[in-house]
């Protein structure tokens, strides 16, 4: 009775690209959840839908009523049911008709819906009382891509994890601390630079993929040194963004180079062994299950080989990758795959199979925070939410109070 569904409410709010996107809140006899849903700039081409053809205003206009009608009086605790029915009334594959972003802002904030209906907090309804492991922060220092303007590196993220931190909070400051310093070197090799910072809150300067690799490395060392904790540099290639099909090539503007398959494999393998990479995410096309076996067979003993557009958090294309030994960690973001249910069978099926679970953001985000406590009761050891900028903070400080409600918290382990 408590977590019957009474209400559901969609609304168009702002995202932090100042682009439109839905919140969605569930109210119940005894509960309330809300949730607003994130959007990709580098998309995955086997990620669900993210609106109808007619975009936010039609989920207004449409899709609000012939959703609260088929929930209102259904139970929030019975939420693979709820998913289905959500499947049902959009009637696609891939989310077409009532968008993806609705379906999983409505699928999550059913399950904050259900928790606030007991009075738990959702980490603690969906993973249960044991749960005491708080994720390593993936922070992003230095953007390039699709998430920067022209001039800038053609890799997309420049991240940094602090493997040692005790706690979340050394571990946030961590990367802040980093993120920092790195303005400095920044400057000494950009004289034009103004501070200008990328979608994810990195910074973007105009030099070469070369310098903001070296300068990456020299921040996380320099900071690690003085406080005295081994901060890992990592990347986010996002290479299906740098692979052009008509000439079969990654190419790297920035830098006039262009690679084929096989030189992008010896580049990365060379990145990896010269940096002490301890992350790389999409390095290769997101077709190229063979790039990613080859580079994992030859140093996933050591580096984290993560897939995003390759698997796009669906479970039959991870199904594909781990038969072909392509990566050894998948990114998890829910809007790709549409529902919290299916999110959470991506996430069983990796880690059945030593493939290690990253939750993460997208470039567009909001100051929702649900992914903290997702990470959470999934026990991802890896959390990918940016390292500044209101909408990163939303879920650095969730997980700050998170740490401070459990019993005996201790940092993930890496299996
Ligand atoms: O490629 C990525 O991993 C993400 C988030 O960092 O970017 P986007 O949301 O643009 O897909
Ligand atoms: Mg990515």
């Amino acid at each position: 009775m408590d977590s019957i569904i009474e209400d559901v409410r969609v609304r168009k709010i702002l995202d932090s690209r100042g682009n439109p996107t839905v919140e969605v809140d569930i109210i119940t006899w005894n509960g309330f959840g809300r949730v607003a849903a994130p959007s990709g700039a580098s998309t995955g081409s086997n990620e669900v839908a993210a609106f109808p053809q007619g975009g936010v205003d039609e989920v207004i206009t449409d899709v609000e009523d012939l959703i609260s009608s088929e929930l209102i009086g259904m139970d929030s605790e019975d939420l693979t049911d709820i998913d289905s029915v959500l499947k049902e009334i959009d009637g696609t594959d891939d989310y077409s008709n009532i968008g993806g972003n609705t379906a999983v802002a409505v699928s999550m904030a059913v399950a904050k819906a259900a928790a606030s209906s007991y009075s738990l907090p959702l980490y603690r309804y969906l993973g249960g009382n044991f749960k005491n492991e708080i994720p390593y922060p993936l922070g992003n220092i230095l953007n390039g891509g699709a998430h920067a303007g022209i001039h800038a590196p053609d890799i997309q993220e420049f991240l940094v994890v602090p493997v040692s931190a005790k706690n979340i909070s050394e571990a946030i400051f961590a990367n802040v601390a980093v993120h920092k310093r790195l303005k400095e070197l920044i400057q000494e090799k950009d004289k034009n630079f103004t501070g200008g910072k990328g979608d994810e809150g990195g910074w973007v300067p105009n030099i070469s993929n070369y310098d903001a690799l070296e300068i990456q490395h020299q921040a996380c060392e320099e900071i690690g040194d003085e406080i005295g904790i081994t901060i890992k540099p990592s990347l986010d290639l996002a290479a299906s963004e740098l692979w052009d099909s008509s000439v079969e090539k990654y190419v790297y503007g920035q830098d006039n180079i262009s690679r084929d398959s096989g030189e992008q494999i010896e580049y990365v393998k060379e990145i990896i062994e010269t940096y002490g990479m301890f992350y790389v995410e999409d390095p290769f096309d997101e077709a190229d299950f063979d790039g990613f076996a080859q580079l994992t067979k030859a140093v996933g003993d050591k580096c984290l080989i993560v897939g995003d557009d390759s698997f796009v958090t669906n479970k039959n294309l991870l199904a594909k990758g781990i038969e072909l030994k392509a990566g050894n960690g998948i990114i998890i973001k829910p809007n790709q795959i549409g529902s919290l249910s299916a999110t959470y069978e991506t996430v069983k099926l990796a880690k059945e199979n030593n493939i290690t679970p990253i939750v993460s953001h997208r470039s567009g985000e909001t100051t929702d925070e649900t992914i903290a406590h997702l990470a959470v009761a999934f026990s991802a050891p890896l959390i990918k939410t940016g390292a500044v900028g209101g909408e990163r903070i939303a879920k650095l400080n969730e997980l700050i109070r998170i740490e401070e409600e459990l019993a005996n918290p201790s940092m993930a382990k890496f299996d």
